[in-house]
């Protein structure tokens, strides 16, 4: 095709693009054109700057302001039921107070991955991105539960090995000097490097390639369902076919499946040649001890085969290496900002890990400050103002009469401080958890960062909580330690506050782009 057509063909299709946009506009809130999900009579639509303001601007107003109109619905709704609206569909906020009676429902009446997929991180655009894979069955989810975390203890010297290669293959170039780093990326190429090797094992965790295509498609993933989320559902098949973002997913989940089919195979012929199929251990080998094998030892026979663990795969690494690298991100621009907890959070990581001849396998556990400080931080810095995030799959009556019909989705509002059942809960207090542990003794863990309730649910909670929580936490207190042990940190010269978060939709991402001064420590 030469340029002249590819022309007239690129704007036949912005022509097409508009009028469906227009049509949309026009049909406004009609269902099955626009949004899914229903709206509550008693929950009122927050987001509008007039009564009468058309729904289809409310509902655009969500790329720009959503957080900002969730936190508004906090403030201005007494009840703490209201409504927020996307164009593609209808959220209703519960307060907090139902989630204890919520959080061990069935997925036959409320489903949490239909909630991921569809609506969930931002409409995951299941059929253009591979997502509704994970509608299937939760493999990832019992992998990751049920192999991952029992053994984690045992796979702290695994993480350790990774950090500490590759820093001495990635160096910072940190000297005893003052100097501007921007921290983020290396954070990433750590978080990639612990990930894979605790997912596929050694020699895969360490190719360069690899690593790098893991954060590619990550990308690739988030920017296509963040643009196609902008237009009504009915242009995505359009859409899907000719944005670029949509085209690089492609071409890295082609790559990725030619590194991970191999590797794929050749397990799986060992498999076949030891008569190992489905055990989690051989007495004629080795199994790989990652939760790429236990998902090959746990999958039903639809599920074994290269394409099928492939693509499942993505949807497990990819939450897991991103939301880590955001709560450290924001743990070390807010120990810029209140430099008064670094000294107690280093002196008790160097007294822990002298105790221990290093990184033990209880280490972690064992530093209570520092896991006090990050779920402060979780607690003022969620990656988005929406959790627990749920669709109804049958009519759920609560505890005092409110009804949820059958297809509603619902979310608990993270901006809803007030309404967390701790002592001034506006207040940022980087050692509450630890001070509330020291003083009752009984039933301290659930002070934990990983141990979820309904005033902690960054991680969900009840019975479909991240799985892999106690894994982040492991990590982030590592990533952490691996930072403040070796380099003293301060804001540069030119900021007197941490780097702002950016808000986009109901998310706050840390600035990736921001700065911290650094020097190596001469201890
Ligand atoms: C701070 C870090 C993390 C945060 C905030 C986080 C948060 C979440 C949330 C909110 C969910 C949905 C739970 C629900 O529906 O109630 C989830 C699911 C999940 N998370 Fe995490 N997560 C984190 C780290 C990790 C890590 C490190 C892993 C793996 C080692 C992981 C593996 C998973 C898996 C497998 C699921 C289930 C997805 C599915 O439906 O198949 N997460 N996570």
């Amino acid at each position: 095709m030469d340029l002249e057509e590819t022309a007239k063909g690129g704007s036949l299709l912005v022509y097409i693009l508009a009028g469906l946009v227009i049509v949309y506009i026009v049909a406004g809130d009609l269902p099955g054109l626009g949004s899914r999900y229903r709206k509550l009579p008693q929950a009122p639509v927050v987001g509008a700057r007039f009564s009468f303001e058309p729904r289809w601007v409310t509902r655009y107003r969500f790329y720009s302001s959503g957080w900002d109109i969730i936190a508004k619905g906090n403030e201005t709704v007494p009840s703490g039921l209201f409504t927020v609206v996307r164009p593609e569909s209808n959220i209703t906020i519960i307060p907090r107070k139902y989630v204890d009676e919520l959080a061990n429902l069935t997925d036959d009446r409320l489903a949490s991955n239909e909630a991921i997929v569809n609506v969930g991180v931002a409409d995951m655009m299941g059929p253009y991105t591979g997502a509704t894979i994970l509608l299937k069955r939760y493999l990832g989810h019992h992998a990751v539960n049920t192999k991952l975390t029992p053994q984690l203890h045992m796979l702290v010297e695994h993480i350790q090995e990774e950090l500490e290669i590759t820093a001495s293959e990635d160096p910072l170039n940190i000297t005893e000097e003052w100097s501007e780093h921007r921290l983020s990326p290396y954070i990433y190429r750590l978080m990639a490097r612990i990930t894979s090797r605790l997912f596929l094992g050694v020699p895969i965790c360490r190719d360069k390639k690899w690593l790098q295509l893991q954060l590619d498609l990550v990308m690739a993933i988030f920017q296509t369902i963040l643009l196609m989320r902008n237009y009504p559902r009915f242009t995505h098949p359009l859409l899907g076919a000719v944005i670029p973002a949509r085209k690089r997913l492609n071409k890295c989940m082609e790559e990725l499946h030619e590194f991970l089919e191999p590797l794929i195979e050749e397990r799986m012929a060992i498999d076949a040649k030891y008569n190992s199929r489905g055990q989690m251990t051989s007495d004629k080998y080795e199994k790989p001890n990652d939760v790429m094998q236990w998902m090959m030892d746990i999958a039903t026979d639809e599920e074994y085969t290269p394409d099928n663990l492939a693509n499942r795969f993505v949807y497990t690494i990819m939450g897991s290496i991103r939301s880590v690298v955001e709560v450290v991100m924001n743990c070390l621009y807010e120990l810029v900002e209140r430099p008064e907890y670094i000294e107690p959070i280093r002196e008790e990581m160097r007294q822990v890990l002298a105790e221990d001849g290093g990184w033990g396998k209880r280490s972690a556990s064992r530093m209570l400050k520092t896991d006090s400080f990050i779920k402060e931080i979780s607690r003022h810095y969620p990656p988005s103002a929406l959790a627990f995030r749920r669709i109804t799959k049958q009519k759920i009556v609560l505890h005092d009469g409110l009804v949820l019909p059958k297809d509603t989705y619902v979310c608990i509002a993270t901006t809803s401080l007030a309404q967390d059942d701790v002592p001034d809960p506006h207040e940022f207090d980087g050692f509450r958890y630890f001070n509330e542990r020291m003083s009752h003794k009984v039933g301290a863990s659930r002070y934990d960062y990983a141990s979820t309730d309904s005033t902690h649910i960054g991680f969900g909670h009840g019975r479909n909580a991240c799985p892999g929580r106690f894994a982040a936490s492991l990590e982030s207190k590592m990533l952490l330690a691996h930072i403040i042990l070796q380099f003293d940190i301060k804001l540069p010269p030119s900021r007197v506050t941490r780097p702002k978060s950016v808000k986009m939709m109901d998310f706050k991402i840390q600035d990736s782009t921001a700065t911290i001064m650094m020097r190596k420590r001469k201890e």
